[in-house]
Protein backbone atom coordinates (compact mmCIF):
# COMPACT_ATOMS: atom_id res chain seq x y z
CA UNK A 1 0.00 0.00 0.00
CA UNK A 2 1.35 3.71 -0.54
CA UNK A 3 3.45 4.84 2.14
CA UNK A 4 2.57 8.01 1.62
CA UNK A 5 0.19 10.66 -0.33
CA UNK A 6 0.77 10.12 -3.52
CA UNK A 7 0.54 14.37 -4.33
CA UNK A 8 2.70 15.11 -0.94
CA UNK A 9 6.02 16.27 -3.36
CA UNK A 10 4.63 16.64 -6.74
CA UNK A 11 1.06 18.21 -7.25
CA UNK A 12 1.71 18.79 -10.87
CA UNK A 13 3.22 16.21 -13.79
CA UNK A 14 3.97 17.43 -17.31
CA UNK A 15 3.53 14.29 -19.57
CA UNK A 16 5.20 14.70 -22.52
CA UNK A 17 3.39 12.87 -25.38
CA UNK A 18 -0.13 12.71 -25.96
CA UNK A 19 -0.08 9.35 -28.15
CA UNK A 20 -1.96 6.12 -26.92
CA UNK A 21 0.21 5.42 -23.78
CA UNK A 22 0.72 9.31 -22.77
CA UNK A 23 -2.88 10.39 -23.21
CA UNK A 24 -4.21 7.71 -20.81
CA UNK A 25 -1.60 8.54 -18.02
CA UNK A 26 -2.46 12.34 -17.97
CA UNK A 27 -6.22 10.97 -17.08
CA UNK A 28 -5.12 8.27 -14.91
CA UNK A 29 -2.74 11.15 -13.43
CA UNK A 30 -5.65 13.00 -12.85
CA UNK A 31 -7.45 10.47 -10.99
CA UNK A 32 -5.07 10.57 -8.21
CA UNK A 33 -5.11 14.27 -7.55
CA UNK A 34 -2.56 15.40 -9.60
CA UNK A 35 -2.59 18.11 -11.87
CA UNK A 36 -1.27 17.37 -15.62
CA UNK A 37 0.47 19.57 -17.86
CA UNK A 38 0.36 17.61 -21.11
CA UNK A 39 2.80 18.43 -24.28
CA UNK A 40 2.83 16.89 -27.73
CA UNK A 41 5.09 17.63 -30.62
CA UNK A 42 1.58 17.36 -32.44
CA UNK A 43 -1.60 19.59 -31.65
CA UNK A 44 -4.17 17.31 -32.54
CA UNK A 45 -3.01 14.69 -30.37
CA UNK A 46 -3.04 17.59 -27.63
CA UNK A 47 -6.84 18.99 -28.32
CA UNK A 48 -7.56 15.37 -28.26
CA UNK A 49 -6.85 15.23 -24.99
CA UNK A 50 -8.75 18.45 -24.42
CA UNK A 51 -11.44 17.21 -26.00
CA UNK A 52 -11.43 14.21 -23.64
CA UNK A 53 -11.28 16.68 -20.69
CA UNK A 54 -14.93 17.89 -21.45
CA UNK A 55 -16.63 14.41 -21.08
CA UNK A 56 -14.51 13.29 -18.22
CA UNK A 57 -16.11 12.94 -15.14
CA UNK A 58 -13.68 11.10 -12.76
CA UNK A 59 -10.41 13.65 -12.93
CA UNK A 60 -9.64 15.04 -9.60
CA UNK A 61 -6.77 17.41 -11.00
CA UNK A 62 -7.27 19.36 -13.84
CA UNK A 63 -5.26 18.73 -17.04
CA UNK A 64 -3.84 21.43 -19.62
CA UNK A 65 -2.75 21.20 -22.56
CA UNK A 66 0.19 22.40 -24.65
CA UNK A 67 1.98 23.12 -27.79
CA UNK A 68 4.65 25.61 -26.42
CA UNK A 69 6.89 23.55 -24.72
CA UNK A 70 8.47 26.43 -22.98
CA UNK A 71 5.22 27.40 -21.55
CA UNK A 72 4.53 23.84 -20.64
CA UNK A 73 8.08 22.97 -18.78
CA UNK A 74 7.35 26.78 -16.92
CA UNK A 75 3.40 25.42 -16.00
CA UNK A 76 5.06 22.35 -13.69
CA UNK A 77 7.18 25.26 -11.51
CA UNK A 78 6.55 26.10 -7.99
CA UNK A 79 3.96 22.64 -7.76
CA UNK A 80 6.07 20.41 -5.45
CA UNK A 81 9.92 20.11 -4.45
CA UNK A 82 10.88 19.95 -8.31
CA UNK A 83 9.32 19.83 -11.56
CA UNK A 84 8.34 16.43 -12.80
CA UNK A 85 8.09 14.77 -16.02
CA UNK A 86 6.64 11.44 -17.79
CA UNK A 87 7.93 11.44 -20.98
CA UNK A 88 5.60 9.01 -23.11
CA UNK A 89 7.13 9.01 -26.73
CA UNK A 90 9.42 7.30 -29.26
CA UNK A 91 12.58 5.61 -28.48
CA UNK A 92 15.55 7.17 -29.30
CA UNK A 93 16.00 10.59 -31.05
CA UNK A 94 12.88 12.13 -30.01
CA UNK A 95 13.76 11.37 -26.50
CA UNK A 96 16.99 13.35 -26.78
CA UNK A 97 15.37 16.13 -28.52
CA UNK A 98 13.38 16.48 -26.45
CA UNK A 99 15.62 16.82 -23.97
CA UNK A 100 17.79 19.18 -25.18
CA UNK A 101 14.40 21.13 -25.50
CA UNK A 102 13.38 21.39 -22.36
CA UNK A 103 16.81 21.43 -20.51
CA UNK A 104 17.22 25.10 -20.51
CA UNK A 105 14.88 25.57 -18.18
CA UNK A 106 15.70 22.29 -15.81
CA UNK A 107 17.02 23.30 -12.80
CA UNK A 108 18.63 20.74 -9.51
CA UNK A 109 16.10 18.28 -8.07
CA UNK A 110 14.11 18.09 -11.07
CA UNK A 111 12.86 14.55 -11.79
CA UNK A 112 12.35 12.84 -15.20
CA UNK A 113 10.40 9.61 -15.52
CA UNK A 114 11.22 8.15 -19.05
CA UNK A 115 7.74 5.81 -19.93
CA UNK A 116 9.06 4.94 -23.23
CA UNK A 117 10.26 1.92 -24.10
CA UNK A 118 13.80 2.73 -23.85
CA UNK A 119 17.21 1.30 -25.11
CA UNK A 120 18.77 0.57 -21.72
CA UNK A 121 22.11 2.08 -22.97
CA UNK A 122 20.73 5.48 -23.87
CA UNK A 123 18.81 5.34 -21.18
CA UNK A 124 22.25 5.48 -18.97
CA UNK A 125 23.62 7.99 -21.20
CA UNK A 126 20.43 10.50 -20.28
CA UNK A 127 21.04 10.14 -16.39
CA UNK A 128 24.83 10.86 -17.17
CA UNK A 129 24.00 13.80 -19.30
CA UNK A 130 20.84 15.04 -16.69
CA UNK A 131 23.54 14.32 -13.20
CA UNK A 132 25.99 16.95 -14.91
CA UNK A 133 22.98 19.69 -14.02
CA UNK A 134 21.41 17.77 -10.61
CA UNK A 135 18.37 16.75 -12.65
CA UNK A 136 17.48 13.08 -12.30
CA UNK A 137 16.70 10.57 -15.21
CA UNK A 138 14.41 7.33 -14.21
CA UNK A 139 14.22 4.89 -16.86
CA UNK A 140 10.99 3.04 -16.26
CA UNK A 141 9.30 0.39 -18.19
CA UNK A 142 5.31 0.79 -18.48
CA UNK A 143 3.60 -2.44 -18.97
CA UNK A 144 0.02 -3.51 -19.98
CA UNK A 145 -0.94 -1.24 -23.13
CA UNK A 146 -3.35 1.70 -23.16
CA UNK A 147 -5.85 0.34 -21.17
CA UNK A 148 -3.37 -0.10 -18.32
CA UNK A 149 -1.55 2.79 -18.63
CA UNK A 150 -5.32 4.37 -17.71
CA UNK A 151 -6.38 1.94 -15.43
CA UNK A 152 -2.99 1.02 -13.87
CA UNK A 153 0.52 -0.35 -15.32
CA UNK A 154 2.94 -2.72 -14.29
CA UNK A 155 6.18 -0.08 -13.63
CA UNK A 156 10.17 -0.78 -13.33
CA UNK A 157 11.88 1.99 -12.77
CA UNK A 158 15.50 2.16 -12.69
CA UNK A 159 17.96 4.79 -11.10
CA UNK A 160 18.54 7.13 -8.36
CA UNK A 161 17.84 5.87 -5.29
CA UNK A 162 16.63 9.10 -3.29
CA UNK A 163 14.83 10.49 -6.16
CA UNK A 164 12.70 7.24 -6.99
CA UNK A 165 11.61 7.46 -3.08
CA UNK A 166 10.39 10.35 -3.95
CA UNK A 167 7.78 9.85 -6.73
CA UNK A 168 7.42 5.90 -5.49
CA UNK A 169 4.27 6.84 -3.48
CA UNK A 170 2.53 8.64 -6.53
CA UNK A 171 4.07 5.67 -8.98
CA UNK A 172 2.63 3.24 -6.46
CA UNK A 173 -0.97 4.73 -6.24
CA UNK A 174 -0.83 4.72 -10.00
CA UNK A 175 0.35 1.15 -10.61
CA UNK A 176 -1.65 -2.18 -10.54
CA UNK A 177 -2.39 -3.46 -8.14
CA UNK A 178 -1.72 -7.86 -7.06
CA UNK A 179 -5.30 -9.09 -7.04
CA UNK A 180 -3.90 -11.56 -4.42
CA UNK A 181 -2.09 -9.16 -2.01
CA UNK A 182 -3.11 -5.77 -3.47
CA UNK A 183 0.40 -4.73 -3.31
CA UNK A 184 1.43 -2.20 -6.04
CA UNK A 185 3.20 -3.46 -9.46
CA UNK A 186 5.93 -1.15 -8.64
CA UNK A 187 9.37 -1.39 -7.42
CA UNK A 188 13.04 0.16 -7.58
CA UNK A 189 14.44 -2.14 -9.95
CA UNK A 190 17.73 -0.73 -9.46
CA UNK A 191 21.03 1.52 -10.44
CA UNK A 192 21.41 3.06 -14.52
CA UNK A 193 19.37 1.59 -17.01
CA UNK A 194 18.18 -1.68 -14.88
CA UNK A 195 14.12 -0.53 -15.27
CA UNK A 196 14.11 -0.62 -19.39
CA UNK A 197 16.28 -3.17 -19.57
CA UNK A 198 13.63 -5.31 -17.22
CA UNK A 199 10.90 -3.86 -19.30
CA UNK A 200 12.77 -4.95 -22.48
CA UNK A 201 12.90 -8.54 -21.17
CA UNK A 202 9.58 -8.52 -20.83
CA UNK A 203 8.54 -7.47 -24.03
CA UNK A 204 11.23 -10.31 -25.00
CA UNK A 205 9.13 -12.95 -23.00
CA UNK A 206 5.94 -10.76 -24.58
CA UNK A 207 7.41 -12.02 -27.83
CA UNK A 208 7.83 -15.33 -26.62
CA UNK A 209 4.88 -16.07 -25.43
CA UNK A 210 2.79 -13.66 -27.90
CA UNK A 211 4.16 -16.43 -30.81
CA UNK A 212 3.39 -19.62 -29.10
CA UNK A 213 0.23 -18.65 -28.75
CA UNK A 214 -0.22 -17.67 -32.15
CA UNK A 215 1.15 -21.08 -33.44
CA UNK A 216 -1.15 -22.39 -30.93
CA UNK A 217 -4.71 -20.44 -32.15
CA UNK A 218 -3.15 -21.61 -36.07
CA UNK A 219 -2.90 -25.10 -35.30
CA UNK A 220 -6.20 -25.18 -33.67
CA UNK A 221 -7.60 -23.33 -36.68
CA UNK A 222 -6.18 -24.92 -39.28
CA UNK A 223 -4.62 -28.04 -37.75
CA UNK A 224 -7.70 -29.13 -36.16
CA UNK A 225 -9.84 -27.15 -38.08
CA UNK A 226 -11.70 -25.48 -34.95
CA UNK A 227 -13.76 -22.57 -35.60
CA UNK A 228 -13.18 -19.11 -33.62
CA UNK A 229 -16.02 -19.64 -31.18
CA UNK A 230 -14.52 -23.42 -30.47
CA UNK A 231 -10.90 -22.02 -30.00
CA UNK A 232 -12.34 -19.12 -28.14
CA UNK A 233 -13.85 -21.42 -26.01
CA UNK A 234 -10.57 -23.45 -25.37
CA UNK A 235 -8.94 -20.04 -24.50
CA UNK A 236 -11.27 -19.34 -22.11
CA UNK A 237 -11.24 -22.93 -19.86
CA UNK A 238 -7.54 -22.36 -20.34
CA UNK A 239 -7.33 -19.28 -18.39
CA UNK A 240 -10.21 -20.71 -15.83
CA UNK A 241 -7.72 -23.06 -14.66
CA UNK A 242 -4.27 -24.93 -13.92
CA UNK A 243 -0.65 -24.03 -15.20
CA UNK A 244 -2.22 -21.18 -17.79
CA UNK A 245 -4.78 -19.46 -15.25
CA UNK A 246 -5.20 -16.01 -15.54
CA UNK A 247 -3.26 -15.14 -18.16
CA UNK A 248 -3.46 -12.05 -20.00
CA UNK A 249 -2.79 -12.95 -22.94
CA UNK A 250 -4.85 -16.18 -23.27
CA UNK A 251 -7.67 -13.92 -21.50
CA UNK A 252 -7.56 -11.32 -24.61
CA UNK A 253 -6.90 -14.19 -26.98
CA UNK A 254 -10.44 -15.25 -26.28
CA UNK A 255 -11.55 -11.66 -26.64
CA UNK A 256 -10.24 -11.48 -30.12
CA UNK A 257 -11.89 -15.41 -31.28
CA UNK A 258 -15.48 -13.86 -30.55
CA UNK A 259 -14.71 -9.98 -31.71
CA UNK A 260 -17.64 -9.62 -34.86
CA UNK A 261 -18.23 -7.03 -37.19
CA UNK A 262 -21.20 -4.82 -36.09
CA UNK A 263 -23.43 -2.27 -38.49
CA UNK A 264 -21.51 0.71 -36.68
CA UNK A 265 -18.20 -1.16 -35.28
CA UNK A 266 -16.18 0.46 -32.52
CA UNK A 267 -16.18 4.00 -31.35
CA UNK A 268 -14.71 4.94 -34.60
CA UNK A 269 -16.28 2.63 -37.01
CA UNK A 270 -13.74 0.21 -37.29
CA UNK A 271 -15.29 -3.05 -37.48
CA UNK A 272 -17.90 -1.24 -39.14
CA UNK A 273 -19.75 -4.10 -41.65
CA UNK A 274 -22.84 -5.75 -42.22
CA UNK A 275 -21.57 -9.50 -42.71
CA UNK A 276 -21.17 -10.33 -39.43
CA UNK A 277 -17.59 -12.09 -39.94
CA UNK A 278 -14.89 -11.54 -37.19
CA UNK A 279 -12.95 -8.79 -36.63
CA UNK A 280 -10.04 -10.72 -36.81
CA UNK A 281 -10.61 -11.61 -40.59
CA UNK A 282 -9.77 -7.95 -40.88
CA UNK A 283 -5.88 -7.83 -39.93
CA UNK A 284 -3.29 -9.02 -42.03
CA UNK A 285 -0.30 -11.22 -41.10
CA UNK A 286 2.36 -8.61 -40.79
CA UNK A 287 3.45 -7.06 -37.66
CA UNK A 288 6.27 -3.85 -38.81
CA UNK A 289 7.10 -2.25 -35.58
CA UNK A 290 11.12 -3.46 -36.22
CA UNK A 291 10.60 -2.06 -39.85
CA UNK A 292 9.28 1.50 -38.78
CA UNK A 293 11.83 1.16 -35.92
CA UNK A 294 8.31 2.48 -33.41
CA UNK A 295 9.17 0.05 -31.12
CA UNK A 296 12.87 -1.85 -30.71
CA UNK A 297 12.97 -4.07 -27.64
CA UNK A 298 12.36 -7.43 -28.68
CA UNK A 299 14.98 -7.11 -31.52
CA UNK A 300 17.51 -5.60 -27.91
CA UNK A 301 16.03 -8.44 -26.21
CA UNK A 302 17.38 -10.74 -29.03
CA UNK A 303 20.96 -8.42 -29.76
CA UNK A 304 21.54 -8.62 -25.78
CA UNK A 305 21.25 -12.22 -25.21
CA UNK A 306 23.38 -12.87 -27.78
CA UNK A 307 26.33 -10.79 -26.71
CA UNK A 308 25.93 -11.88 -22.67
CA UNK A 309 26.02 -15.78 -23.91
CA UNK A 310 22.05 -16.56 -22.61
CA UNK A 311 20.20 -19.19 -24.97
CA UNK A 312 16.65 -17.27 -25.99
CA UNK A 313 15.81 -19.51 -28.71
CA UNK A 314 11.83 -19.39 -27.92
CA UNK A 315 11.93 -15.45 -27.73
CA UNK A 316 14.47 -15.47 -30.68
CA UNK A 317 12.19 -17.39 -32.85
CA UNK A 318 9.48 -15.35 -32.04
CA UNK A 319 11.13 -12.67 -32.94
CA UNK A 320 12.48 -13.92 -36.29
CA UNK A 321 9.04 -14.93 -37.62
CA UNK A 322 8.14 -11.77 -36.95
CA UNK A 323 10.68 -9.91 -38.71
CA UNK A 324 9.74 -12.09 -41.62
CA UNK A 325 5.87 -11.22 -41.43
CA UNK A 326 6.58 -7.22 -41.90
CA UNK A 327 8.23 -7.56 -45.02
CA UNK A 328 5.27 -9.16 -46.25
CA UNK A 329 5.91 -8.05 -50.16
CA UNK A 330 9.60 -10.13 -50.37
CA UNK A 331 7.59 -12.71 -48.69
CA UNK A 332 4.77 -13.15 -50.73
CA UNK A 333 7.35 -12.95 -53.92
CA UNK A 334 9.44 -15.69 -52.10
CA UNK A 335 6.28 -17.82 -51.57
CA UNK A 336 6.05 -18.02 -55.81
CA UNK A 337 9.55 -19.58 -55.94
CA UNK A 338 9.71 -21.40 -52.55
CA UNK A 339 5.85 -23.27 -53.11
CA UNK A 340 6.11 -24.18 -49.67
CA UNK A 341 3.07 -26.18 -48.55
CA UNK A 342 0.98 -24.53 -45.94
CA UNK A 343 -1.11 -25.80 -42.98
CA UNK A 344 -2.93 -28.71 -43.57
CA UNK A 345 -5.72 -30.17 -41.66
CA UNK A 346 -4.58 -33.22 -39.68
CA UNK A 347 -6.14 -36.73 -40.47
CA UNK A 348 -7.16 -39.15 -38.47
CA UNK A 349 -7.26 -37.54 -35.11
CA UNK A 350 -9.30 -39.81 -32.58
CA UNK A 351 -10.16 -37.59 -29.93
CA UNK A 352 -9.53 -33.68 -30.52
CA UNK A 353 -10.26 -33.19 -26.83
CA UNK A 354 -6.99 -34.92 -26.14
CA UNK A 355 -5.31 -33.35 -29.24
CA UNK A 356 -6.10 -29.79 -27.38
CA UNK A 357 -4.86 -30.72 -24.03
CA UNK A 358 -1.25 -31.93 -25.23
CA UNK A 359 -1.05 -28.57 -26.86
CA UNK A 360 -2.21 -26.87 -23.30
CA UNK A 361 0.55 -28.51 -21.56
CA UNK A 362 3.26 -27.52 -25.28
CA UNK A 363 2.04 -24.23 -24.68
CA UNK A 364 2.13 -24.08 -20.68
CA UNK A 365 6.13 -25.39 -21.58
CA UNK A 366 6.82 -22.56 -24.12
CA UNK A 367 5.35 -20.37 -21.60
CA UNK A 368 7.36 -21.34 -18.81
CA UNK A 369 10.39 -21.78 -21.26
CA UNK A 370 10.11 -17.86 -22.15
CA UNK A 371 10.47 -16.88 -19.04
CA UNK A 372 13.75 -19.09 -18.30
CA UNK A 373 15.02 -17.68 -20.82
CA UNK A 374 14.36 -14.04 -20.19
CA UNK A 375 15.24 -14.24 -16.38
CA UNK A 376 18.25 -15.86 -17.20
CA UNK A 377 18.70 -13.10 -19.53
CA UNK A 378 18.18 -10.88 -16.25
CA UNK A 379 20.34 -12.17 -14.05
CA UNK A 380 23.43 -12.47 -16.20
CA UNK A 381 23.21 -9.01 -17.06
CA UNK A 382 22.28 -7.78 -13.70
CA UNK A 383 25.51 -9.80 -12.13
CA UNK A 384 27.65 -8.17 -14.99
CA UNK A 385 26.46 -4.86 -14.33
CA UNK A 386 26.81 -4.94 -10.25
CA UNK A 387 22.94 -4.14 -10.52
CA UNK A 388 21.90 -6.71 -7.81
CA UNK A 389 18.25 -6.94 -9.56
CA UNK A 390 15.93 -9.32 -7.29
CA UNK A 391 14.29 -11.18 -9.81
CA UNK A 392 11.07 -12.43 -7.09
CA UNK A 393 10.51 -8.39 -7.24
CA UNK A 394 10.35 -8.93 -11.21
CA UNK A 395 8.11 -11.49 -10.66
CA UNK A 396 6.04 -9.38 -8.13
CA UNK A 397 5.39 -6.75 -10.52
CA UNK A 398 4.46 -8.56 -13.28
CA UNK A 399 1.69 -9.94 -11.10
CA UNK A 400 -0.94 -7.33 -12.99
CA UNK A 401 -1.05 -4.92 -15.13
CA UNK A 402 1.23 -6.45 -18.03
CA UNK A 403 1.15 -8.48 -20.58
CA UNK A 404 3.08 -11.43 -19.57
CA UNK A 405 0.75 -11.65 -15.92
CA UNK A 406 0.62 -15.49 -15.78
CA UNK A 407 -0.38 -16.38 -12.31
CA UNK A 408 0.39 -19.62 -12.00
CA UNK A 409 4.09 -19.07 -13.48
CA UNK A 410 4.28 -16.06 -10.89
CA UNK A 411 3.29 -18.23 -8.22
CA UNK A 412 6.01 -21.52 -9.29
CA UNK A 413 8.62 -18.73 -9.57
CA UNK A 414 8.65 -15.76 -7.04
CA UNK A 415 9.24 -18.14 -3.81
CA UNK A 416 12.51 -19.87 -5.21
CA UNK A 417 13.48 -16.29 -6.38
CA UNK A 418 12.96 -14.30 -3.71
CA UNK A 419 14.92 -16.83 -1.59
CA UNK A 420 17.67 -17.83 -3.94
CA UNK A 421 19.30 -14.42 -4.84
CA UNK A 422 22.12 -15.27 -6.57
CA UNK A 423 20.29 -18.29 -9.18
CA UNK A 424 21.68 -17.71 -12.80
CA UNK A 425 19.86 -20.75 -14.16
CA UNK A 426 16.35 -20.75 -13.71
CA UNK A 427 15.75 -24.77 -14.44
CA UNK A 428 17.90 -25.12 -11.45
CA UNK A 429 14.87 -24.91 -9.61
CA UNK A 430 13.30 -28.17 -8.64
CA UNK A 431 9.25 -27.12 -9.30
CA UNK A 432 10.15 -25.50 -12.45
CA UNK A 433 12.42 -28.31 -13.87
CA UNK A 434 10.03 -30.79 -12.63
CA UNK A 435 7.61 -29.06 -14.36
CA UNK A 436 9.51 -28.88 -17.81
CA UNK A 437 10.37 -32.75 -17.83
CA UNK A 438 6.85 -33.39 -17.14
CA UNK A 439 5.40 -31.67 -20.13
CA UNK A 440 8.12 -32.19 -22.15
CA UNK A 441 5.84 -35.07 -23.74
CA UNK A 442 3.20 -33.18 -24.47
CA UNK A 443 5.42 -30.57 -26.47
CA UNK A 444 7.09 -33.22 -28.02
CA UNK A 445 4.09 -34.44 -29.83
CA UNK A 446 2.78 -31.54 -30.14
CA UNK A 447 5.42 -30.56 -32.24
CA UNK A 448 5.93 -33.65 -33.98
CA UNK A 449 2.11 -34.07 -35.21
CA UNK A 450 2.13 -30.21 -36.38
CA UNK A 451 5.49 -30.89 -38.38
CA UNK A 452 3.47 -33.46 -40.24
CA UNK A 453 0.85 -31.69 -41.15
CA UNK A 454 3.22 -28.28 -41.90
CA UNK A 455 1.64 -26.30 -39.35
CA UNK A 456 4.15 -22.99 -38.60
CA UNK A 457 5.49 -23.57 -34.90
CA UNK A 458 8.57 -21.61 -34.91
CA UNK A 459 8.70 -21.03 -31.12
CA UNK A 460 7.06 -24.50 -30.25
CA UNK A 461 9.67 -26.26 -31.61
CA UNK A 462 12.76 -23.87 -30.72
CA UNK A 463 11.47 -24.49 -26.87
CA UNK A 464 11.46 -28.36 -27.53
CA UNK A 465 15.27 -28.07 -29.02
CA UNK A 466 16.15 -26.00 -26.04
CA UNK A 467 14.73 -28.07 -23.57
CA UNK A 468 16.97 -30.77 -25.36
CA UNK A 469 20.23 -29.03 -25.76
CA UNK A 470 20.09 -26.74 -22.69
CA UNK A 471 19.90 -29.67 -20.77
CA UNK A 472 21.77 -32.17 -22.86
CA UNK A 473 24.96 -34.25 -21.27
CA UNK A 474 26.46 -34.71 -25.18
CA UNK A 475 25.54 -32.33 -27.59
CA UNK A 476 26.75 -32.44 -31.61
CA UNK A 477 28.98 -29.81 -30.85
CA UNK A 478 31.47 -32.47 -30.05
CA UNK A 479 31.60 -32.71 -33.78
CA UNK A 480 32.15 -29.13 -34.49
CA UNK A 481 34.77 -28.60 -31.92
CA UNK A 482 36.45 -30.97 -33.87
CA UNK A 483 35.70 -29.45 -36.99
CA UNK A 484 36.90 -26.46 -35.95
CA UNK A 485 40.04 -27.56 -34.19
CA UNK A 486 40.84 -29.00 -37.97
CA UNK A 487 40.81 -25.99 -40.02
CA UNK A 488 41.39 -23.38 -37.35
CA UNK A 489 43.34 -25.19 -34.30
CA UNK A 490 40.61 -23.85 -32.73
CA UNK A 491 41.84 -26.09 -29.28
CA UNK A 492 39.17 -28.37 -27.68
CA UNK A 493 38.78 -29.70 -24.03
CA UNK A 494 38.78 -33.30 -23.18
CA UNK A 495 35.71 -35.76 -21.93
CA UNK A 496 36.82 -36.87 -18.38
CA UNK A 497 39.51 -34.84 -17.54
CA UNK A 498 39.98 -32.88 -14.11
CA UNK A 499 39.38 -28.79 -15.11
CA UNK A 500 38.67 -29.66 -18.58
CA UNK A 501 35.01 -31.32 -18.22
CA UNK A 502 33.12 -29.66 -17.08
CA UNK A 503 35.58 -26.67 -16.51
CA UNK A 504 35.54 -23.28 -17.26
CA UNK A 505 34.26 -21.95 -20.62
CA UNK A 506 38.04 -21.24 -21.91
CA UNK A 507 39.43 -22.88 -25.04
CA UNK A 508 40.57 -25.96 -24.00
CA UNK A 509 44.54 -26.73 -24.22
CA UNK A 510 44.55 -29.81 -27.04
CA UNK A 511 44.57 -29.62 -30.51
CA UNK A 512 45.32 -32.97 -32.82
CA UNK A 513 47.25 -32.23 -36.41
CA UNK A 514 44.55 -33.24 -38.59
CA UNK A 515 46.13 -32.83 -41.43
CA UNK A 516 49.27 -30.63 -41.70
CA UNK A 517 49.46 -27.24 -43.90
N1 LIG B 1 1.45 1.10 -26.95
C1 LIG B 1 1.84 0.28 -25.98
O1 LIG B 1 1.24 -0.75 -25.74
C2 LIG B 1 3.02 0.63 -25.15
C3 LIG B 1 3.93 1.59 -25.53
N2 LIG B 1 5.00 1.87 -24.75
C4 LIG B 1 5.96 2.90 -25.10
O2 LIG B 1 5.39 4.16 -24.80
C5 LIG B 1 5.86 5.14 -25.70
C6 LIG B 1 4.65 5.78 -26.38
O3 LIG B 1 3.97 4.77 -27.08
P1 LIG B 1 2.52 4.97 -27.71
O4 LIG B 1 1.77 5.95 -26.93
O5 LIG B 1 1.97 3.62 -27.91
O6 LIG B 1 2.92 5.53 -29.12
P2 LIG B 1 2.20 6.64 -30.00
O7 LIG B 1 2.74 6.47 -31.36
O8 LIG B 1 0.75 6.62 -29.80
O9 LIG B 1 2.78 7.95 -29.37
C7 LIG B 1 4.13 8.30 -29.54
C8 LIG B 1 4.28 9.73 -29.15
O10 LIG B 1 5.61 10.14 -29.40
C9 LIG B 1 5.56 11.35 -30.11
N3 LIG B 1 6.75 11.60 -30.90
C10 LIG B 1 7.20 10.91 -31.96
N4 LIG B 1 8.30 11.48 -32.45
C11 LIG B 1 8.54 12.57 -31.69
C12 LIG B 1 9.54 13.58 -31.69
N5 LIG B 1 10.54 13.56 -32.58
N6 LIG B 1 9.47 14.54 -30.76
C13 LIG B 1 8.49 14.56 -29.88
N7 LIG B 1 7.51 13.63 -29.81
C14 LIG B 1 7.55 12.65 -30.71
C15 LIG B 1 4.36 11.14 -31.00
O11 LIG B 1 3.96 12.32 -31.60
P3 LIG B 1 3.26 12.21 -33.08
O12 LIG B 1 1.94 11.59 -32.87
O13 LIG B 1 3.21 13.59 -33.56
O14 LIG B 1 4.18 11.35 -33.89
C16 LIG B 1 3.37 10.62 -29.99
O15 LIG B 1 2.84 11.60 -29.18
C17 LIG B 1 6.78 4.42 -26.68
O16 LIG B 1 8.09 4.53 -26.23
C18 LIG B 1 6.32 2.97 -26.57
O17 LIG B 1 7.36 2.10 -26.87
C19 LIG B 1 5.20 1.26 -23.55
C20 LIG B 1 4.33 0.30 -23.13
C21 LIG B 1 3.20 -0.10 -23.88
O1 LIG C 1 5.58 -2.53 -24.58
C1 LIG C 1 4.52 -3.00 -24.92
C2 LIG C 1 3.85 -3.99 -24.09
O2 LIG C 1 4.64 -4.46 -23.08
C3 LIG C 1 3.87 -2.54 -26.16
O3 LIG C 1 2.71 -3.19 -26.43
C4 LIG C 1 4.74 -2.55 -27.33
O4 LIG C 1 4.09 -1.89 -28.38
C5 LIG C 1 5.12 -3.92 -27.75
O5 LIG C 1 5.91 -3.78 -28.87
P1 LIG C 1 7.25 -4.57 -29.06
O6 LIG C 1 6.89 -6.01 -29.05
O7 LIG C 1 7.80 -4.13 -30.37
O8 LIG C 1 8.10 -4.15 -27.89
Amino acid sequence: MPSASPTEKFKRIGVVGAGSMGSMMAFAFSEIGLDVSVWDVDKRNVDKVMDWTKKATTMKGKIEGFTDIDKFTKSLEGHGIGKLFMFSITHGEPADSVLKLIKPDLKKGDIILDGGNENYRRTERRQRECEDIGVTWIGMGVSGGYQSARRGPSLSPGGDAKALELVMPLLQAYSAKDPKSGAPCVTRIGPGGSGHFVKMVHNGIEGGMLSTLAEAWSYMHFGLGMDYEQIGDVFTDWNSKGELRNNFLINIGADIMRAKKTPKGDWHGEGASDSDGYVLDDVLDKVVQDDDNSEGTPLWAVMESASRHVSTPTLTAAHYMRIASGNRAERVEAAKKLQMPAPRQMQNIKDRATVVEKLRQAVYCSFLSSFCQGLELIARTSKDEAWAINMGDCIQIWRAGCIIQSEYIADLLQPPLTTNKHLMNIKFIDEVAGELRKYFPALKSTVLEGIMYDQYMPSLSATLEYLKYDGGTMLPTKFMEAQMDYFGAHGYNKPGVHGEDPGPTHKGPHHYEWKSA
